[in-house]
């Protein structure tokens, strides 16, 4: 096994850089670099040199294989985080024989390797890396902390009993008085089904917190959806002026709503055109407006929706300082009615928000369905009677496997490519 080694902390200049070396030659490298090592899991302070020449003041921690964060030898040397120190001291490292640079997500990769995470908390640390919101740090931290692990430990043991209680009365088949098992075993299966329903149902929520949410604003054209844009966004994101027609292109805004992760989307006003790009843009603006999970509505004095609101929708009268209005009104322009239109945005995604499951990808929606599917057809043959139980119980540990692909105890070696190409290096 390789030692390897890497900046754990982001390039470019910084009060403190973290490099951290991992593998069997982790504590002899660092030694090379630092003299006597301080014990395990306490911090010394120690002069790097290479051949004689001094690289750094650093502060050293080493922890024990089996008790680190990769489950290896482990070594930290806690640098100046200059980029002349950080580049010497890697430069250092990759000097001496039988270490390498890591590459992205391969500590991570090891922690998997070795035990220490499963494959849904590495998803889970992933997330909470490129967490940017507060909704999406709380996700990630639950999901790093094993929740879906936990979910699936409660399930798998249900259909390992149900699975049993067959295999029971195959084993027993002659006895004089067959004993019923179905009713328990049906009773197993559902209270998993409605189980892995419930997270079926917030996966694409769960979704939602970690890629973002998406708001449209939409109207005719000079309602003033790009000075709102602009307003929300506290920059000069898009081009405003009194030519009705100015936006065509959708303009994208990402930003952390009170905690919740949203791209605001600008849209070309919606009217009938002779212009082709107007045209265009107003196809665009209504396709990303039905797949956006939220829409404001920007009216224009007694103007209606062009396109009809869902559930939910906001519908706010902008230009609020020329004049009264009913209902909602809007300046961006002059701020008024902003914040409440922020925390109206606000209470509906985190409606939205509040069903998310810790399941946010399609790999485990995919793997949530196929374990029902299994556990339907067990159903099946639980109900068509005591001959069909192998069957049954076949269609469960089907179930179970689907389950555990969850959390990588079965074979997803061809998952591992995927999930660590997004990583950086260091992690
Ligand atoms: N300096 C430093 N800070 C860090 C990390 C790190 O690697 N180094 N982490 C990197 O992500 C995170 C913390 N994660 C860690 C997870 C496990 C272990 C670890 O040594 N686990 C052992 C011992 C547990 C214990 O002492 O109770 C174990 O699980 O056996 C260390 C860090 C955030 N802060
Ligand atoms: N008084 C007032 N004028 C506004 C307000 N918002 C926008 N305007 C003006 O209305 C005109 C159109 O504003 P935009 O934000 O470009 O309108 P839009 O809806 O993006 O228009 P299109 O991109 O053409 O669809 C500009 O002259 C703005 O200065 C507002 O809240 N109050
Ligand atoms: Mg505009």
């Amino acid at each position: 096994m390789d030692t390897i080694f890497a900046l754990a902390t982001a390039r470019g200049k910084a009060g403190v850089a973290v490099i951290r070396i991992s593998g069997p030659c982790a504590w002899l490298a660092a030694e090379r670099l630092a003299g006597v090592l301080p014990p395990p899991r306490q911090t010394g302070l120690r002069v790097l040199q290479l051949d004689g020449s001094a690289l750094d003041e650093a502060v050293v921690l080493c922890f024990e294989r089996g008790k680190s964060f990769t489950g290896e030898e482990v070594a930290e040397l806690h640098i100046h985080g200059a980029i002349a120190t950080v580049s010497a001291v890697l430069r250092a490292l990759g000097d001496i024989d039988g270490l390498r640079l890591a590459e992205p997500g391969e500590f991570t990769r090891r922690a998997l390797e070795n035990g220490r995470l499963d494959l849904a908390q590495v998803e889970g640390l992933s997330d909470l890396i490129d967490a940017e919101t507060e909704a999406q740090r709380k996700q990630a931290l639950k999901v790093l902390s094993g929740a879906v692990g936990s979910l699936v430990d409660g399930w798998r043991a249900k259909l390992v009993r149900a699975a049993a209680l067959i295999e029971a009365t195959i084993d027993f088949a002659d006895e004089d008085v067959p004993v019923d098992v179905s009713p328990e075993v049906l009773e197993l299966i559902d209270c998993v089904k409605a189980g892995i329903a419930h997270e079926l149902r917030g996966v694409s929520a769960g979704e939602r917190v970690r890629e973002g949410f998406e708001v449209a604003i939409v109207g005719r054209p000079n309602a003033g959806k790009s000075t709102l844009l602009n307003a929300l966004a506290g920059r000069e994101a898009a081009i405003t002026s009194e030519i009705a027609g100015t936006t065509r292109d959708v303009i994208e805004v990402r930003m952390d709503l009170r905690g919740l992760p949203v791209t605001v989307l600008d849209t070309a006003g919606l009217r009938e055109t002779e212009d082709r790009i107007e045209t265009i843009g107003i196809e665009r603006a209504l396709e990303r407006a039905r797949a956006a999970d939220l829409r404001i509505f920007l009216l224009d004095g007694a103007d209606v929706p062009l396109i009809a609101p869902s559930a939910g929708d906001l519908i706010v009268h902008g230009k609020a300082d020329l004049g009264a209005q009913d209902g909602l009104a809007v300046s961006g322009k002059t701020g008024e009615g902003v914040d409440t239109l922020v925390t109206l945005m606000t209470e509906r995604l985190e409606g939205q928000a509040a069903s998310a499951s810790v399941m946010s990808r399609e790999r485990h929606r995919i793997s949530l369905m196929d374990a029902v599917e299994a556990m339907e057809s067990a159903r099946n043959e639980v109900l068509r009677g005591s001959d069909r139980a192998e069957l049954a119980a076949e269609s469960l540990r089907q179930a179970a496997r689907a389950l555990e692909s969850l959390v990588g105890r079965v074979d997803v070696e061809h998952l591992l490519d995927e999930i660590f190409a997004s990583f950086c290096i260091g992690k």
